[in-house]
């Protein structure tokens, strides 16, 4: 389950419901404070068996409790594929369920209580501080004191200005001990750090549309970075002075170019990079040059998970804002901010310098996402319809908008095989791939709470060497023509009535 901010109403049904059906120890964080990151962090040190419900660990005496799932957790990552797919079966035949009156679990006060529950058993709660240990996996990740001279203006004469947006999520707790207690930061730096159960009635989504009060404030020029985060902990949105907006796949290639800045690398070695299908494929050109392996899997952090077990993976990202490495087995939004903050240390360059000079050197992938939320899933299912079985007459076509020409490379529909498990995993996205490179690839969401999704992707790529006004031009440019020729070829606006996005990321 991803945790993010638990009312106390909430803690204490999922207190009733673990008790009653036989799990034997839950772990808390203190007043229900649990980021996902945090999560993975715990599962891993501790070993528990989490992953079900918090970091609930099954009673192995209770065979009435044991729903046949048999799923190993413990690497602290997202539920594989055949584990949510076996616990919905299990969903759509609940016929009955147990709760148990209130017990008395002060979830304010770190410490343990055990319980004796009828006919059940053991039950212990404990209350940990998941902060002190996250602030402690972050302290040997990176160099405090590297990142603590930058911000306090001792490495350059001059203070580095943060704004940082919990946007009423979890990551209050978190950002406050780290960048004002330990890294020297000011507290004003600090924007919606209190967590509430309503997000203070936004939504929290890091991104240029529901993150757009944080666009603002760089805006006036007075920040150098800024970072929001969403509302469980792990993912990011990264922006430079004046609003520079850092786009995840760019974001995920600087790390993956400036790695060994940040001591853990120094320490465990590069390992290789991978991203999402649909992010752009700016880290493949970074992983190119720098002679390391980059895996291409489905949307979803879960497909990480293996190639980092297996030891082939040290970083990957997506373009859903979700950036990580092998420190634990999710995403991590404030290790992002903290990766780009020991890479400004190293550089003490501007975050917009970071970024063009990088694109100087590799080149651009331009990237926008267009989302059509809450479309009728009928006509969102019949366009995805109408468009597969067309894919293979696309290959070898010229397809052209506003004067500008593509020819489509190869068309499908994104299969990934899993190169340790060899698991399969098929229908990840409708993908109109063109001879320069660039991408038009069309996804329905898997996560959208209302009707259905629409995901539309977009990705072009500017060589290096065209000249700096092409290479620095703004992305909405750049990116039209490809922009016209999916709306043209899949017939969206017909399919799903829209005649714009919900969200443009
Ligand atoms: O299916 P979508 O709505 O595009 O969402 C995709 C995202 O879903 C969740 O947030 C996962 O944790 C992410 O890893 C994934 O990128």
């Amino acid at each position: 389950m991803d945790v993010s901010y638990l009312c106390p109403q909430a803690v204490s049904v999922i207190i009733k419901i673990c008790a009653a059906n036989g799990v034997k120890k839950l772990i808390i964080g203190r007043d229900g404070i649990f980021s996902t990151p945090a999560v993975s962090n715990l599962i891993r040190k501790r070993k528990t068996d989490g992953g079900i419900i918090l970091t609930a660990s099954h009673n192995p005496g209770g065979p009435k409790n044991d729903f046949g799932i048999k799923f190993n957790c413990n690497n602290g990552g997202p539920a594989p594929d055949g584990m949510t797919n076996k616990i919905y079966d299990l969903t759509t035949n609940i016929k009955e369920y147990r709760l148990c009156p209130d017990l008395n679990v002060d979830f304010g006060v770190i410490g343990s209580d055990s319980f004796q529950i009828e006919g059940v058993g053991t039950f212990d709660v404990e209350v940990i501080d998941s902060v002190e240990d996250y602030v402690e996996l972050m302290s040997e990740i990176f160099d405090f004191n590297k990142i603590r001279d930058l911000i306090t203006g001792k490495a350059t004469g001059e203070k580095l200005k943060i704004v940082a947006d919990s946007m009423a999520g979890v990551t209050g707790p978190y950002i406050s001990t780290l960048l004002v207690d330990k890294l020297g930061a000011s507290p004003d730096s600090l924007l919606r750090t209190v967590p509430k159960p309503d997000f203070g009635g936004g939504h929290p989504d890091p991104n240029l549309t529901y993150a757009s009060h944080l666009v603002d404030i760089l805006k006036k020029g007075e920040h150098d970075i800024g970072a929001a985060f969403d509302g469980d902990g792990d993912r990011n949105m990264i922006l430079g002075k004046n609003g520079f907006f850092v786009t995840p796949s760019d974001s995920l290639a600087v790390i993956a170019a400036n790695l060994e800045c940040i001591p853990y690398f120094q320490k465990t070695g590069i390992r290789g990079f991978a991203r999402s299908m649909p992010t752009a494929c700016a880290v493949d050109r970074v992983a190119k040059k720098l002679g390391h392996k980059c895996y291409e899997v489905p949307t979803g952090w879960k497909y990480f998970g293996n190639l980092m077990d297996a030891g082939r993976l040290s970083l990957c990202g997506e373009e859903s804002f979700g950036t990580g490495s092998d420190h634990i087995r999710e995403k991590d939004g404030i290790w992002a901010l903290l990766a780009w903050l020991q890479i400004l240390a190293e550089k003490k360059k501007s975050v917009e310098q970071i970024i063009k000079e990088h694109w100087q050197q590799f080149g651009r992938n331009v990237f926008t996402r267009y989302d059509y939320e809450d479309v009728d899933a009928g006509g969102a299912n019949l366009m995805m319809k109408y468009l597969e079985p067309q894919l293979p007459n696309f290959v070898g076509k010229k397809l052209s908008a506003n004067g500008v020409e593509f020819t489509v490379k190869a068309a499908d529909n994104f299969e990934y095989t899993d190169s340790v498990d060899k698991s399969i995993t098929k229908n990840q996205g409708l993908r109109l791939l063109f001879d320069d490179d660039s991408r038009i690839i069309f996804r329905l969401s898997g996560t959208g709470s209302a009707g259905a999704t629409v995901r539309l992707y977009i990705e072009g790529v500017i060589d290096n060497n065209v000249g700096l006004q092409k290479l620095f031009a703004p992305a909405d440019d750049l990116l039209r023509p490809l922009v016209l020729i999916a709306l043209e070829t899949s017939k969206l606006q017909q399919f799903t009535g829209r005649d714009k996005p919900t969200v443009i990321t």
